[in-house]
C-alpha cells in the first residue's frame, strides 16, 4: 500500500473507502492496511461469517475506532442510509457467500445473495 499512501481525492481530502464484508478475514486485514495508508474506511457486514469481536482487536491494533455498520447488502433501505452519510472514493466488495459445499446444496441462496447484494451496491454507487 506504499504507493497510494498519502493519496488524495479529488477534494483534496483522504480518500474513502467502503469495504463490504470488511469484518472477514480479509476484509479485515484489509481495512488495516487501508487505515495505515491514511485511507478513511467504512465496513459495512451483516456478520454472518464473522465476529464484531474480531473488528474490536483491528480497533485495538490501529487504536482508532471504525466506522463500521451492521447491515446487509440486501437491505437497500439501509444501504442507501449507508451511501447517504459518506462520500465513497473506492468500493471493495468482500460481502458474499463463498462455502463451496454449501453453494452445490443451495445454488439459489448463493445466486440470490450474491447477485442482489451486488447489485444493490452497483445501483447505489451508479445508479
Ligand atoms: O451476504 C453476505 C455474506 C457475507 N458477509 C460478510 O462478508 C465477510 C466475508 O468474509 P468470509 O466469509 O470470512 O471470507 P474471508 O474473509 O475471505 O475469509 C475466508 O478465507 C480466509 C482465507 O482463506 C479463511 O482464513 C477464513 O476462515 C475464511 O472465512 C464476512 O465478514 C461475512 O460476515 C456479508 O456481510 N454479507
Amino acid at each position: 500500500m506504499d504507493e497510494v499512501k498519502g493519496i488524495m481525492n479529488k477534494s483534496g481530502k483522504k480518500p474513502c473507502a467502503l469495504l463490504t464484508g470488511g469484518a472477514g478475514y480479509i476484509g479485515n486485514h484489509t481495512a488495516i492496511e487501508m487505515i495505515k495508508a491514511d485511507y478513511d474506511v467504512v465496513i459495512v457486514d451483516n456478520l454472518h461469517n464473522s465476529y464484531m469481536e474480531a473488528l474490536k482487536r483491528v480497533e485495538k491494533i490501529l487504536d482508532q475506532k471504525l466506522t463500521i455498520y451492521v447491515e446487509d447488502l440486501l437491505d437497500k433501505a439501509a444501504l442507501q442510509k449507508v451511501f447517504s452519510k459518506h462520500h465513497f472514493d473506492c468500493v471493495i466488495h468482500f460481502a458474499g457467500l463463498k462455502a463451496v459445499y454449501e453453494s452445490v446444496e443451495k445454488p439459489l441462496l448463493y445466486y440470490r445473495n450474491n447477485l442482489n447484494g451486488t447489485i444493490n451496491l452497483l445501483e447505489n454507487r451508479f445508479g
